[in-house]
């Protein structure tokens, strides 16, 4: 099995990875891939209306765009990007899809709306879909994107903390089922990201706290020196202090953009971005999706998987204690309330479905040494896990 550990230097992976540019405005952060599919994130807060649409059009493959997000951001912000698009008469054809809001929507029902529409559109192969929202129109669209007319060009602009920080970036794109989390999809990369942290202003807390979960992943899997950030900032970026915001959503970029380029498909070292996933997944198919937020399962997963590596002494206990502060300091849930679903049985039978398994085995991110460091390993004490399971359904057993 392949245990994927992170370089010892962090010049070293810098090196590997993602560079940035900085403007008066905004950053760029540059993801590199292979066959000219390099592709800038932008991010900003103040860009004028004549930046924005220059920067976003330029990204465009023709004339023709399909711009779609749900029923709770069109209200607010689909307009703006309408206009911004069609901008002198750069995108002449651009129409307009509104899809239902929620974690639930993200299946093969509205993506078959969103393809229905492309037809129904004449869209062509110069066509460019572009996705308007939080992860789950950002997963959904780059999915249709991936499989219409065998794949055209799509834009990515996120306007959560979590698709700012993780799901926009990358080409990880898909939807749910009844028997498992983004379990049909397809790598497919966006032409452009395009950021304007000043949409997360109408962001509620419990959404942005969510997106926190990522950022702290980056901290505990790779960069130690933003998880040292997070610990002396918190409070700034729960309070949505704009330059902290845009702080955290360059060095997250910055870290996903490299290890994206590292290993794009997830054959080895890209798995490490899934550290409390396993769980979090199996949490948030288990209590029924929209139930609890992705960044909260994860946040709960991350905590099982830092007790885990601390019972098998793979970390020190200072080191769980610093990463369940943090999540609670982020105000994120650490542990399962008592009338969560979850039981061991139920936990077991949703992980064996993970993407990570292989050969029936699974596979999980767990820490390992100090803080910035983790595996990717099949070879942990199964005990353990169990042992972590069982800790975190307590209070739900007692419940029942
Ligand atoms: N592809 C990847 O690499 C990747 C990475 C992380 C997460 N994801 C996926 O992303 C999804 C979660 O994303 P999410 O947390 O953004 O959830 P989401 O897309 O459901 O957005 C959260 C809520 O915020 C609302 N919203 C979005 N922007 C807003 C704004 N500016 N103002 C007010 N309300 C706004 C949305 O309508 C929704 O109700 C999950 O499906 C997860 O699996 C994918
Ligand atoms: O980009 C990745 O790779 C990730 O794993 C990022 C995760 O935060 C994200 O939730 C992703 O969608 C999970 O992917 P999956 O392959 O486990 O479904
Ligand atoms: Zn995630």
């Amino acid at each position: 099995w392949t245990t994927v550990s992170r370089p010892s230097s962090t010049a070293l992976w810098s090196s590997l990875g993602s560079t940035l540019e900085s403007k008066e405005q905004y950053d760029i952060v540059k993801v590199d891939l292979e066959d000219d599919r390099d592709y800038p994130i932008y991010i900003g807060t103040g860009y004028s209306e004549d930046e924005s649409a220059t920067l976003l059009q330029q990204h465009l493959a023709g004339k023709k765009v399909l711009l779609i997000t749900n029923d709770r951001i069109a209200p607010m912000y689909l307009d703006h990007y309408k206009q911004l698009l069609s901008r002198n008469n750069r995108a002449e054809d651009i129409h307009t899809l509104v899809l239902p809001d929620g974690e639930e929507q993200k299946d093969m029902n509205n993506l078959q709306k969103i393809l229905d529409r492309c037809l129904e559109l004449g869209l062509d192969r110069k066509s460019t879909l572009v996705a308007l929202g939080g992860g789950v129109i950002g997963d959904m669209v780059g999915f249709a994107a991936a499989v219409y007319l065998r794949g055209v060009a799509f834009v990515q602009i996120p306007t959560t903390v979590m698709a700012m920080v993780d799901s926009s970036v990358g080409g990880k794109t898909g939807v749910n089922h009844a028997l498992g989390k983004n379990m049909i999809g397809a790598f497919h990369q966006p032409s452009c990201v395009f950021v304007n942290t000043a949409t997360l202003e109408t962001l509620p807390d419990r959404e942005l706290q969510s997106g926190i979960s990522e950022i702290i992943k980056y901290g505990l899997i790779r960069d130690a020196a933003l998880f040292e950030w997070l610990e002396e900032n918190m409070e700034r970026l729960v309070q949505r202090d704009p330059a902290a915001l845009r702080y955290a959503v360059v060095q997250s970029c910055l870290n996903k953009a490299a290890v994206v380029k590292a290993d794009e498909k997830e054959a080895d070292v890209r798995a490490t971005l899934n550290l409390g996933h396993t769980f979090g997944h199996a949490i948030e198919n288990g209590s029924g999706y929209g139930t609890w937020l992705h960044g909260e399962a994860v946040a709960i997963g991350i905590a099982m998987a830092a007790r885990m590596s601390a019972q098998m002494g793979w970390i020190d206990e200072s080191l769980l204690q610093r990463t369940m502060k943090l999540l609670e300091r982020a105000k994120l849930p650490v542990a399962l309330p008592p009338d969560s679903p979850m039981n061991r049985d139920t936990f077991l039978k949703l992980m064996s479905v993970d993407k990570k398994v292989a050969n029936g085995q699974l596979r999980l991110i767990l820490l390992k040494g100090e803080l910035g460091n983790c595996v990717f390993t099949a070879d942990f004490d199964e005990q353990a896990m169990l042992d972590t399971i069982d800790h975190f359904c307590e209070p739900c057993a007692v419940a029942k």
